[in-house]
């Protein structure tokens, strides 16, 4: 076998010599373009420029390695590239081992520094006040809806929404010993016992369950106490050293949470966009209806609507809602700018790439 696999083995190392030059050269070009940006005081992370280059990369793939793998090396390479002309400074919801973790790694890839701060109000400070260049925070999860900090955040802050994140959400039980004997309480963050009630009841209804800060800190405390058992992710099981009792647990296999990266800096048009707004009407027969007509008028179409209370307690609302489409395009100035004048309340989050 030896000999059938040395002469491939070879072509790989010669493929290799030239795969290590090519990014090499790439890294170079990178750093030009950071001593341009440098120039001028542009923002070194481009939201849309790395959005229409890994498109490109599934446009162009003719296989065999597929597209998802392939934009998770060219995301590395990026990152790597990036990390030349400035490693940029990402907070998200801590601690280590969390969905939001994960999201910030998809999307910034690994050449970053990544900062874990211990509730969704930090990570808006920490961006705000810019100790970190961007920050990423939880906005809505497939199974169980909105998550209302997020939301209220968006709402006070001068930050735009840069880009958005989806990852697919997997819970798994977890124990220091791999089984539940002598288990007595299940911890994790109040979602995830949302997203796996179904399974809890099924499997552990006698089992206590309880809320606490986040699903890291619920694998945590069982890798400190036997009769702890958590639910988290993947990542959360190894930082802590847990095994697996049961994977998959979630009660919607397709679970899937939203991730909003949120920065000072506003997105240029990618080609393929939408645009995040909050919008409010007076409470009044028809008054939705007519704050959607801009929307109509202009052919816009509408991909989210979602609606928080305004707390003022006359059962008013706020909108969340989004469309196809940047704010730098035409038609959307158009629309937005007639939808603007006929409602009380309203603010662009940001346009970004889809
Ligand atoms: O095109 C740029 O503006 C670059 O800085 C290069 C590059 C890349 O490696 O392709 C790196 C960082 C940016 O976020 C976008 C793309």
């Amino acid at each position: 076998m030896e000999k059938l696999l040395k002469p491939l083995r070879d072509q790989i190392d010669a493929i290799d010599v030239q795969l290590l030059d090519l990014l090499n050269r790439r890294a170079r070009v990178a750093q030009e373009v950071g001593h341009v940006k440098n120039k001028v005081d542009a923002p070194v992370f481009r939201p849309e420029r790395e959005a229409q280059v890994l498109r490109g990369i599934a446009d162009r793939n003719p296989g065999p390695l597929g597209n998802n793998e392939l934009q998770t090396i060219f995301r590395e390479i990026m990152s790597a590239c990036r990390s030349l002309e400035k490693k940029v400074i990402v907070a998200y919801l801590g601690p280590e081992g969390t969905f939001s973790e994960q999201a910030v790694y998809q999307h910034f890839g690994k050449s970053i520094n990544a900062i874990p701060c211990a509730s969704i109000d930090e990570v808006f400070r920490a961006a705000e006040a810019g100790t970190a260049d961007f920050g990423v925070v939880p906005i809505e999860n497939s199974t169980e809806g909105a998550i209302s900090r997020t939301l209220d955040l968006l709402m006070q802050t001068p930050l735009t929404i840069s880009s958005e994140v989806s990852i697919p959400i997997h819970h798994n039980l977890m124990t220091l010993s791999g089984n539940m004997d002598g288990v007595r309480s299940i911890c994790a963050h109040s979602q995830a016992l949302a997203q796996c009630q179904g399974w809890l009841n099924q499997h552990y209804p006698n089992i206590m369950r309880q809320a606490v800060a986040s699903n890291a800190e619920a694998a945590r405390l069982a890798s400190e106490d036997p009769a702890v058992a958590a639910i988290a992710g993947e990542i959360a099981s190894q930082h802590y050293g847990l095994q697996v009792v049961s994977a998959h647990i979630q009660d919607e296999p397709q679970n899937r949470t939203r991730f909003a990266v949120i920065g000072h800096k506003e997105t240029e048009p990618s080609g393929k966009d939408q645009t995040s707004l909050v919008l409010s009407v007076q409470n009044k027969a028809g008054a939705v209806y007519k704050m959607l007509a801009p929307l109509e008028k202009f052919g816009v179409s509408m991909t989210r609507f979602e609606s928080r209370p305004a707390k003022t307690g006359a059962w008013e609302y706020y909108f969340f809602v989004d469309i196809e489409g940047h704010v730098k395009e035409e038609k959307i100035r158009l629309a937005l700018a007639e939808l603007k004048d006929s409602v009380a309340y309203f603010k662009v989050l940001g346009s970004y790439p889809i």
